[in-house]
């Protein structure tokens, strides 16, 4: 098993509330709730962890509000190397409505100190030299320059190290700019990127090119319930997800990133790879939060979720393996 650090630039605690079709400006009686520190590259970290892997969290982390977090990170396994920093993490607001529609309400975080970034890269020279890959997740903080992502990426490029990245916005941009190894975009953060609608698969394959060109080598685009789209050096496929009852699609996206890391670090054929993370994926939607390796249910998922050579034989790509 590998050994992993994954970077969170603005953590969260993400209130996930279960409620009944959502009336805006009423009073709402909401079923189960939950308060849980999160944030892209921890929830990434936890599924990691759950497969087995030695992971150690940094990024940034306010420290008025760390505690719940420190208590995760001892829970779960991980390494703690957050950066602290003053303030408050934000708090993320999730809301998950019957038939499977999330509304989110993400903050903007704290605001980043001068010196945070100077902080965060000493911190990483250690940390660059005993990892196998790292995983850059999330927003920016108040203040943190995109530039600063592209930093880091660069920093890990020097230390040979692969940087799965799944940023948005303008953190994205500057970060496929200094050429991470992998990237995981949803449609909307690869239509932002591209700065064009992605309205079908054709526009969404030539986007997902695209940036392949750039000099990436895994583009890995998730698309909802319409599964993953995967280029990478050895081709492109496509995975569907089965059929599931949909809770929170909230981590959804993390927990496809994770068990994508997993699988290429363990050099599994590509098959293997898409269709364990796309399951993995489709069990993390089920529930509030990351997807559980161990679920009950896991085993079924794997073996309804279909992965396919894009475009298939027939041109549509629906041709199974
Ligand atoms: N409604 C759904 N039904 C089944 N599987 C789903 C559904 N939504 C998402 N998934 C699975 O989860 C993967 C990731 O979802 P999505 O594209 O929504 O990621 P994301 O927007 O990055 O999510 P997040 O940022 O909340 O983690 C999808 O590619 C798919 O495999
Ligand atoms: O605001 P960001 O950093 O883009 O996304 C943060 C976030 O929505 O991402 C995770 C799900 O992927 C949640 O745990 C968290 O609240």
């Amino acid at each position: 098993m590998a050994n992993i650090l994954t970077i969170t630039l603005n953590p969260a605690l993400d209130l996930s509330v279960e409620t009944p079709a959502l009336a805006l400006g009423e009073v709402n009686r909401t079923g189960n709730t939950r308060l849980e520190p999160a944030g892209k590259g921890i929830n990434v970290a936890r599924v990691l962890a759950r497969l087995g892997h030695s992971v150690t969290v940094t990024g940034l982390l306010g420290e008025a509000n760390a505690t719940p977090f420190e208590r995760l990170f001892a829970a779960e396994g991980l390494q703690d190397s957050f950066v602290r920093v003053p303030g408050l993490n934000r708090i993320n607001v999730k809301i998950a409505e019957p038939g499977g529609r999330v509304t989110d309400l993400n903050g903007p975080g704290f605001q980043m100190p001068e010196d945070a970034l100077e902080r965060l890269e000493s911190r990483l020279a250690r940390l660059l030299a005993e990892c196998d890959a790292v995983v850059i997740g999330g927003s920016l903080s108040e203040g943190f320059p995109p530039a600063g992502v592209a930093g880091l990426v660069q920093q890990a490029n020097r230390a040979g190290k692969p940087v799965w990245l799944d940023a948005s916005g303008e953190g994205l941009k500057a970060g496929i700019e200094a050429g991470p190894f992998a990237v995981k975009p949803n449609t909307d953060e690869l239509s932002g990127w591209a700065g064009t609608p992605l309205n079908d698969m054709a526009a969404v394959e030539s986007a997902a090119a695209r940036l392949q060109g750039e000099g990436i080598a895994h583009v890995v685009v998730s698309m909802g319930p319409d599964g993953v789209l995967w280029h990478s050096p050895a081709g492109t496929l496509r995975s569907r997800v089965p059929p599931v009852r949909v809770v929170s699609t909230v981590c959804a996206g993390d927990t496809l990133l994770a068990g994508m890391l997993h699988g290429v670090l363990d050099q599994q054929p590509a098959e293997t790879v898409l269709q364990y993370a796309t399951a993995l994926s489709a069990e993390c939607v089920q529930h509030i939060g990351v997807g559980d390796p161990e679920a009950p249910g896991f085993p079924t998922l794997l073996q309804q979720t279909r992965v396919y050579p894009w475009p298939g034989d027939n041109n549509t790509g629906e041709t199974p393996l």
